[in-house]
């Protein structure tokens, strides 16, 4: 007997996203994007500024639907919030009233679990994201580093096998950036979900990825280019940058990245020109 093909844990076909701007006019922020990412895959999404990246996320999140095309999670077409799937933005969203016991356990809890069972689970994620010892703290007593931290047990507690990050870690210094990835990788590690990171950083993207993806300036973006990104795992992130295998990747994709960047710089230094001008 024939196995069947499993679905990619997330496709875009031919997605196109249109957005009416407050003086009223469309304004296409992508078009025609085609997007696969694989369970188990870590697939970083860079491009310039504005091009589109976190639209992208929405689209997967179920928070925006597509103008046109097609948005599947597991091989389920997106209507609304999608299950299964965890986020991670910029901003915390953490609840600053709950203690970290309670804001890790607040998802199996909405989700019906017992309360005994819900917090033996969050105080085991807890550990596993180092914070064993800090369970009844309140997140302002906590760093910057700290919270990034409950948040991902936040969502690795509900076994997410789709996880969403947009710049989840750019609010941190340089240091603590680069140890929060390495936790990240050994924490993705123990489950593999699919992730999406999208980030700014091309050299956090090829240290944590396994493919990285470089998006159009926009408007209308779409897919510029993909990279496979075959360094070897498990990677410590601060040390991967000095392998020449790595240093070659950055060329590459930074070579498909320029362009882009240069044509969305040059757009807003001439929007900026006729702002003067008017
Ligand atoms: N709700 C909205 N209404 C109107 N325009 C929007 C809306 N959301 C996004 N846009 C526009 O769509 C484009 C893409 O935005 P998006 O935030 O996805 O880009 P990005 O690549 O994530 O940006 P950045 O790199 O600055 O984080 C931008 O021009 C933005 O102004």
């Amino acid at each position: 007997m024939r196995a069947e093909k499993s679905p990619p844990a997330i496709e875009l076909r031919r997605v196109t996203k249109r957005f009416t701007t407050d003086s009223g006019a469309p304004y296409t922020a992508l078009r025609d994007l085609d997007l696969t990412v694989d369970e188990g895959e870590f697939c970083a999404v860079v491009g310039p500024t504005g091009c589109g990246k976190s639209t992208t996320l929405t689209l997967v999140s179920g928070l925006e639907r597509p103008s046109a095309g097609s948005v599947a999670v597991h091989g389920r077409p997106v209507d609304g919030i999608t299950p299964g799937v965890g986020f991670m933005f910029q901003t915390d969203a953490i609840l600053p009233w709950k203690s970290v016991v309670d804001n890790v356990s607040a998802g199996p809890r909405f989700r019906g679990v017992p309360k005994k069972e819900a917090l033996e689970s969050a105080r085991d994620w807890i550990r596993r994201v180092g914070l064993a010892g800090f369970e009844d703290r309140f997140p302002h007593q906590l760093s910057g580093g700290m919270r990034k931290r409950v948040a991902l047990a936040q969502n690795l507690i509900n076994e997410p096998r789709v996880i969403l990050m947009d710049e989840p870690f750019s609010a941190l210094d340089v240091q603590t950036r680069a140890k929060m990835s390495d936790e990240l990788l050994a924490l993705w590690d123990l489950t593999r979900p699919a992730v999406v990171f999208v980030t700014h950083d091309l050299e956090e993207a090829i240290a944590l990825a396994d493919t990285v993806v470089v998006l159009t300036a926009g408007p209308a973006a779409t897919i510029k280019a993909r990279f496979r990104v075959d360094l070897p795992r498990p990677r410590v992130v601060q040390e991967i940058r000095f392998d020449p295998r790595f240093l070659d990747i950055y060329h590459q994709i930074w070579d498909a990245l320029r362009t882009e960047v240069d044509i969305a710089y040059s757009q807003s230094t001439r929007l900026d020109d006729d702002r003067r001008a008017s």
